[in-house]
């Protein structure tokens, strides 16, 4: 049996692991290329005769700073655990597990590379016609699933319990809620935006705002959320749509994922002619509609609480998460402008006065969301106040 002591894996080594695993044929002639592009992990892709499989391995550090960051191996536990409740919730939106190892840190998963990253696509002019509803579907399933009104207090506290997820939430915490708003050395921001910036540090309103935030995340422990839901999270095409990398996940609040989905839609749609924004409008109202129509058939369906039937809680409940991810959406759009972690959406602009316009855009509405999110109650209120601001 192959030894699970940590060790890093190379191409040949994790091709060797899946064959001693047996999923492929001993006598079977693989390709393993390394494909991981995001900022944590490795990523392997592993193709054999007529089957191939995605084995993914976090490091003992954060891939995109180096070693000097170090990172907990937990990570990919996190992931896989996390992977294979969202599997029982929303089987069609989530990659299927075929085998996990703690101690080396690996999740072998379902290749998806059928499919596309989203963020790629929608900045290549792909729309995905059905990326909206099912994201809407599989956040309702999975949030309600995991919340004290499906699994009822004593379950939900056992499963929060071991998805602390310390410090990715450190991450989280410090990259979208702190370190935007103070002259952080973690910030990275063009040069011509420098005024913005520090009008931005010096706004005592906003950061108020940012604080009251940062605290229902540190706070909030509704549901398992995924963690770190934008366009590079998810897989699609015309027809499928798939959830991946949920190694942020942990008990959080309700409003968290969404927003972030909706805030990488609108940085998205920042970087269009405005005669192609329309179809990621309708994905910010459709998103919206479906969550909300699903929460409340889940809620309807099978609810252990006992003030579930009391008129005006699920509409109260709806509307507050609504106006936290108004705020948490904006936060999510200053920080991919300012902050350590970009998005190829508004830096792959090549045009300079084009690409520092939405990059100001991106930061003025988002502060906005933020200071503003009590007077907001509909996703289409939302989407006309950004379109008035696009104008
Ligand atoms: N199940 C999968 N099938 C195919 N490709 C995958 C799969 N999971 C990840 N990838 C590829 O690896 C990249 C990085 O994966 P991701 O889980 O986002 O890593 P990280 O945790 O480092 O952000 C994705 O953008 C995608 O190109
Ligand atoms: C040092 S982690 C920065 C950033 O990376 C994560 O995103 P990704 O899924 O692209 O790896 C997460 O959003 C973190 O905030």
């Amino acid at each position: 049996m192959f030894m699970s002591s940590y060790q890093s894996l190379t191409i040949d080594s994790a091709a060797a692991l899946v064959k001693k695993l047996g999923l492929f044929d001993e006598s079977e002639s693989l390709t393993s290329n390394e494909i991981g592009d995001g900022n944590l992990n490795y990523v392997f892709h592993i193709k054999g005769t007529d089957n191939s499989v995605i084995v993914k391995q976090a490091l003992p550090y954060a891939k995109v700073v180096g070693e000097s960051w170090p990172l907990t191996l937990e990570r990919a536990d996190i992931e896989n655990r996390a992977l294979r409740i969202q599997g029982t919730f929303s089987p069609h939106y989530t990659p299927k597990v075929y085998y996990s190892d703690k101690d080396l840190a690996i999740t072998i998963m379902e290749d998806l590379s059928h499919l596309e990253i989203a963020r790629t696509g929608l900045i290549n002019g792909q729309d995905y016609p059905h990326i909206a509803r099912h994201t809407g579907e599989f956040i309702a399933r999975t949030l309600y699933g995991t919340s004290d009104f499906a699994l009822g207090p004593q379950e939900k506290k056992k499963l929060q319990h071991t998805f602390s997820n310390p410090e990715l939430c450190d991450i989280t915490e410090g990259l979208v809620f702190t370190d935007p708003f103070f002259d952080a050395e973690t910030n990275d921001f063009e040069e011509a935006l420098r005024p913005e910036v520090e009008s931005l540090w010096g706004d005592n309103e906003l950061k108020l705002h940012a604080a009251q935030l940062k605290r229902l995340f540190l706070t909030s422990g509704d549901a398992l959320l995924h963690g770190d839901l934008h366009t590079g999270s998810i897989f699609a095409s015309e027809t499928e749509t798939k959830i991946i990398d949920p190694e942020f996940a942990f008990y959080g609040p309700f409003g968290f994922d969404i927003a972030h989905f909706t805030a990488n839609l609108l940085m998205n749609a920042l970087s269009r002619a405005e005669n192609r924004r329309e179809p990621l409008y309708e994905h910010v109202t459709t998103v919206w509609n479906v969550f909300t129509q699903e929460f409340t058939r889940l809620w309807q369906e099978n609810n252990t609480e006992a003030f579930a039937d009391t008129d005006g809680y699920l509409e109260w409940l709806l509307d507050d998460v609504f106006k936290q991810a108004t705020g948490f959406m904006g936060l999510e759009m200053i920080r991919r402008t300012i902050g350590l972690a970009h998005v190829k959406d508004l830096d792959g602009i090549e045009d300079d006065t084009a690409r520092l316009q939405a990059k100001r855009r991106s930061l003025s509405i988002g502060a906005h969301f933020v200071k503003e999110r009590a007077s907001y109650s509909s996703a289409e209120q939302l989407v006309a106040a950004f379109k008035e601001a696009v104008k």
